[in-house]
């Protein structure tokens, strides 16, 4: 008997575009969601756009988190059983955004992305990655039900936020890499739709990099669609394999050694030139990710990142053991080989 099956969740509704924060009370509307949401944001995000977004429901109430941690899942699941929310509203960046997704699979409710930064392709994706202690937790959540990103929004947000995005995007060259690799050697399941659309969607963004400039709201549009199209690869795998492979477990590594030293995307930006280069050598496509990367306005380099040399080849030697998943870094790069790679490659 044949016995693959295939469940694929994806967001039911999403709108890309200027001034649709105004559209998300009927994106919600469209959903047929019972009951009355609770707002789920950090402080920056529900001081800019907060009352433009409860202005449209009969709120349950809001829950301002500072860090993404299971703490404020768990304050965020005990705030909706009190306040009898049927579904979560995830405004902001990742924090909230993660924390939103995980208290909602932990509610059994719905959940809606509302992302005020561009900054990683979360916003839509059925993962939510919250740290804990030394380790960080990539759990899988059904994704969001609708994701309404308002680029006039994002493009006002911090340049660099948008730059993370990118980056984060770009690094999908590597993770698909990574994922073809654990597939010949360990055979992993590889999905060609998902890899491919991946692949595609780093591509297209590269294509487009002379269009995203700093003050274009076109700017923020390519990248957030750049990063639905990512979020939906991801959905196709079930996993975060067509855009998370070793530079994201060096991102990872660095998140623990020196906790919000930089943005996600821009870390995983970096460390893809290195994995790129562990890939392919001397003459890989390494120098093609750092020029998309200088291109963008993304960090190229671990002091531009604000991270010193040791802690980067730190990172580099040890991310292999955090997670099990298999990536160009085997059973870990020597001391040696991860010194060679990223003095070659300029980035320390
Ligand atoms: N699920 C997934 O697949 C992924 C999840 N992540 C997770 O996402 C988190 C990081 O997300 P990221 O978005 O980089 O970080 P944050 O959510 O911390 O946002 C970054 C900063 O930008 C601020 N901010 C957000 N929107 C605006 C705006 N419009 N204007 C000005 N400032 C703004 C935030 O303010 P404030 O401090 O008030 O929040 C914060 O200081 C991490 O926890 C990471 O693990 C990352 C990648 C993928
Ligand atoms: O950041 C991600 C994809 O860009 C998610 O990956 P992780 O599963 O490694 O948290
Ligand atoms: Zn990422």
């Amino acid at each position: 008997m044949f016995e693959k099956t295939t469940w694929i969740k994806l967001p039911r509704n999403v709108l890309v575009g200027h001034g649709v924060l105004d559209d998300l009370s009927a994106a919600v509307e469209d959903l047929y969601l019972s009951g009355r949401p609770l707002v789920v944001t950090s402080p920056t995000p529900d001081g800019l756009v907060g009352d433009r977004v409860r202005a449209q429901f009969d709120v349950a109430g809001t829950t301002a988190i500072e860090t993404a941690s299971f703490d404020a899942v768990e304050r965020v699941v005990d705030d909706a059983e009190a306040a009898d929310a049927g579904y979560l509203i995830g405004l902001g960046g990742g924090k909230p955004i993660d924390t939103a997704k995980m208290a909602s699979d932990r509610l059994g409710c719905g959940f809606v992305s509302v992302p005020t930064a561009a900054s990683h392709d979360g916003i839509v994706s059925g993962r939510s990655s919250i740290p804990e202690g030394d380790t960080r937790h990539s759990v899988a959540a059904d994704p969001p039900l609708a994701v309404v990103a308002d680029t006039e929004i994002l493009a006002e947000a911090p340049w660099e936020l948008t730059t993370a995005g990118c980056a984060d995007i770009i690094s999908n060259y590597t993770a698909v890499k990574d994922w073809q690799l654990a597939h010949r050697l360990k055979n992993v399941e590889y999905s060609e739709y998902a890899g491919a659309l991946s692949q595609m969607t780093a591509e297209m963004l590269v294509e487009s990099s002379e269009a995203i400039k700093p003050g274009f709201e076109e700017s923020a549009w390519l990248v957030a669609k750049a990063l639905v199209s990512s979020g939906v690869a991801m959905s196709i795998a079930g996993s975060s394999r067509p855009a998370s492979g070793a530079e994201h477990l060096i991102s990872h590594q660095l998140d623990r050694l020196v906790p919000g030293a930089a943005l996600h995307g821009h870390q995983v930006g970096v460390a893809a030139i290195v994995t790129e280069y562990l890939h392919s050598g001397e003459r890989g496509e390494w120098a093609d990710i750092r020029d998309a990367l200088e291109e963008m306005g993304a960090p190229t380099t671990a002091a531009e990142l604000g991270i010193d040399d040791d802690t980067f080849l730190e990172a580099l030697t040890t991310a292999h053991s955090i997670r099990d998943r298999y990536t160009i870094l085997g059973d870990g790069v020597s001391e040696a080989a991860a010194l060679e790679a990223a003095t070659f490659t300029g980035v320390i």
